[in-house]
């Protein structure tokens, strides 16, 4: 493959990130809009009803506000104690805190949203509270009282509302402005690899199986291969991970194998959950480690890593200490103020105790950044400034297949060589701009890979029209991940595959194996042949309880699928108004029938003794998980998502429903393979497929394998329409 030019790569990735931004931004506007804040909450984008319960001062100094719920509205319990409603808020969501307008005002602008309240960053969602970190308006000179206090947060009733993620935009795109303005002369070696503009260092062909004293011995043979060859590597190693073949458990004797050398480790991920991950299963090996950013969850074991609470208990953090408890007198005494001018003074001292906090914090902070071997935090967490200058001998990516490459580059900067885990194979990040960047976002069509858009044509159209937005950087397309471009680019010799699994049973493994993985994976010996009926609890042994595979094939056309999609409006504002109606769940497809058999598989596996815990029920649309959602009552325990939401998450049992069934063969986003492998990889001891192999057949010649496959080892069955008319 060609050679990539870094400025016209960089160029065309900031074209690219905008237009994805744009969308988002786009995305918000129009829900937020057109929806009540009763609305917004039931499609996970606010939670309404609550009131600030505490101040604090949080890391970097920030002003920490603990929502609450409003007494004066939860039902059951009021004050402390209450719980939140159901809702979709995250840890590292961008949100703006603001009050909450009467029931009836409907008509709403983010923008206005966002002036008359404060935007700031999720840093903890507990049942009772989430604690959200207000941006600094002290440094940008920002006007009036809000030095640092919640402006648009007084004693009253407030809203929060998800705003799309801008945080993570710039430093992506800064990045990729850095990258644009290098000279040539200032790129290493490392980067004329990852270009394409001169070949990896050979690895020596005896140091892949060169001696190394494991601190895990019963690795598994394809894990040592896979570490002696990441550790023997100059530039660039990628470990291939199938599903369930223990890419974490691999990672972290990789990691201990660096230290041991010697040498300086950034261990990234996409997500705060991949990081923590990392950070928990390293932390019994007392390696001086240090977490960026705020941890996830709050784990003794994270947290008594992570920066936050480093500053806090270490010698250094004891001068740090001071200056916080004075910030917090005078948060406290700012509700005691009697008039607004005593208010400003407070707020003007607060302002000059802040900066003198970041200051004592900073220098705190590279006191224990320089002591540490490994440092950890996500991709985008790595382009904070307690990395600034911080130099690293390896950095490690994990579930590198499932981050934009942008995202990668943050950290890789400032390496000199990068192992990368991930399985290509399985879905990359979620996009939410397909159409080139010029275009006005409010036309954009809905994403191939969201987890409610299911054109499977859109997607044919959307790469043609990335590739010429990509103008003279060659193919240059957000969903191309730094893993999929390396394999490209460099070829099979810079990868090892993992290839003993110790998630499915070997019936559920064949087929996945066969089609993606050269059917090199192996069942491990403790799960091949693992059924439901030996589980750790009593089940009783019958045809749903010692049948791995089941396919329950609805042909025949007795059961189609329902489109959700039922008033098509034309022109930009009607692509607006469908994107936010794919987010609440509109715009989708279901199918009752098939809802109706995954709710008779259910109850027959839980009459016979498995627990609703250890099953999942998945389906790539949105609308199904809709119909579904009275399984959650009527089976407590029992979990529904999106296939695109479990990836990564395993069971004991999974039931796939597939929707589709038409006369015309249509699958929509059925289509990709990589959702496909995903759903059907998710179980431990039994996948049941619900689906019409009629339709299915038609979508791809991968589906039509897979339906063959189905037919000719799955335990097939056909519905009985009469007795389902009962369960419905
Ligand atoms: N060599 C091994 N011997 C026995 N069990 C192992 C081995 N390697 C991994 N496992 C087990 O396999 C399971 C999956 O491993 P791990 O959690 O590391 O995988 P992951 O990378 O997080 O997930 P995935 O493999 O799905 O990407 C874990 O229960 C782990 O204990």
């Amino acid at each position: 493959m060609a050679p990539v030019d870094v400025p016209s790569f960089a160029a065309a990735q900031q074209t690219l990130l905008l237009a994805e931004l744009e969308a988002e931004l786009a995305e918000t506007a129009a829900l937020v809009a057109g929806h009540s804040p009763a609305a917004l909450q039931r499609a996970g984008l606010a939670v309404t009803n609550l009131v600030v319960a505490g101040t604090r001062t949080g890391f970097g100094g920030k002003t920490l506000l603990e929502l609450a719920p409003d007494a004066a509205t939860s039902a059951s319990q009021t004050g402390v104690g209450a719980e939140l409603p159901e809702h979709g808020i995250r840890t590292g969501d961008i949100v703006v805190v603001a009050e909450q307008p009467a029931g009836s005002a409907k008509k709403r602008e983010v923008r206005e949203l966002e002036r008359r309240g404060t935007r700031g960053v999720v840093t903890r969602v507990a049942r009772g509270f989430i604690a959200v970190a207000l941006d600094d308006e002290g440094e940008g000179g920002g006007g009036g009282e809000s030095g640092g206090a919640a402006a648009g947060v007084g004693a009253g009733r407030v809203w929060l509302v998800k705003l799309a993620d801008d945080v993570t935009y710039k430093r992506m795109n800064g990045t990729m402005q850095k990258l644009q303005k290098m000279s040539e002369a200032e790129h290493s070696i490392f980067i004329r690899v990852l270009f394409g503009q001169t070949t990896p260092t050979p690895v020596a062909a005896d140091a892949d199986a060169g001696a190394v004293d494991w601190f895990d011995p019963t690795l598994n043979d394809s894990q040592k291969d896979a570490i002696r060859f990441a550790l023997a590597s100059r530039e660039i190693a990628l470990i291939h991970g199938p599903p369930g073949t223990g890419k974490t458990h691999t990672l972290i004797e990789l990691i201990l194998q660096l230290v041991k050398q010697n040498l300086r480790v950034l261990v990234c991920g996409p997500s705060n959950i991949s990081v923590d991950n990392i950070v928990e299963r390293l932390a019994p090996h007392r390696v001086p480690m240090v977490r960026l950013g705020h941890p996830a969850r709050l784990l003794p074991s994270v947290l008594n890593h992570s920066l936050d609470v480093l500053t806090r208990t270490s010698e250094a953090g004891a001068i740090v200490k001071d200056v916080r408890a004075d910030m917090d007198a005078k948060q406290a005494s700012l509700r005691k103020a009697r008039n607004s001018k005593e208010r400003r003074a407070i707020y003007a001292e607060l302002k000059i105790l802040r900066k003198e906090y970041r200051e004592r914090e900073r220098r705190c902070v590279s006191s224990l950044v320089a002591a540490s071997k490994v440092v950890l935090a996500t991709c985008h967490g790595s382009g904070g400034f307690q990395l600034r200058g911080e130099e690293f001998d390896v950095v490690v990516i994990d579930e590198a297949s499932q981050a934009l490459e942008a995202q990668c580059w943050v950290p890789l900067l400032s390496a000199k060589k990068a192992v990368c885990a991930g399985d290509h194979l399985q879905l990359p990040p979620t996009i939410k701009s397909l159409n080139s960047s010029s275009s006005s976002s409010a036309s954009k069509k809905k994403s191939s890979n969201s987890s409610t858009a299911d054109d499977a044509k859109v997607k044919g159209d959307a790469a043609k029209q990335k590739e010429a937005a990509a103008g003279g950087a060659g193919r240059v397309s957000l969903e191309t991940t730094l893993f999929d471009r390396l394999l490209a680019l460099h070829g099979p010799s810079i990868k090892r595959m993992l290839t003993t699994q110790y998630r499915m049973h070997e019936k559920i493994m064949r087929f996945p194996s066969d089609e993606l993985y050269d059917s090199k994976l192996v069942a491990a010996e403790a799960v091949k042949a693992r059924l439901l009926r030996d589980l750790t609890y009593p089940v009783e042994a019958n045809d749903d309880t010692t049948e791995p595979l089941i396919f329950i094939d609805t042909q025949g056309g007795d059961f189609p699928e329902k489109d959700d999609d039922d008033d098509e409006t034309a022109g930009a504002a009607g692509a607006a108004k469908k994107t936010s109606k794919s987010r609440l769940l509109g715009d989708s497809k279901s199918n009752e029938m098939e809802a109706a058999l995954v709710r008779q598989h259910v109850r027959r596996l839980v009459e016979s003794g498995v627990r609703p815990e250890d099953i999942a029920v998945v389906t790539p649309y949105n609308a199904q998980l809709a119909t579904l959602a009275p399984l959650k009552d009527a089976f407590p325990g029992i979990e529904l998502g999106s296939v695109d939401g479990f990836q990564g998450r395993e069971k004991e049992a999974v039931i796939v429903s597939l929707v589709r069934s038409n006369p015309e063969g249509e699958v929509g986003f059925l289509g990709e393979k990589r959702r496909l492998n995903v759903a059907m990889t998710r179980p431990k001891r039994s996948l049941t497929v619900i689906g019409d192999s009629e339709t299915v057949k038609k979508g791809s010649k991968f589906l039509t394998r897979w339906m063959s496959f189905l037919e000719d080892n799955a335990d097939l069955r056909y519905p009985d329409v009469s007795l389902l008319a009962l369960e419905a």
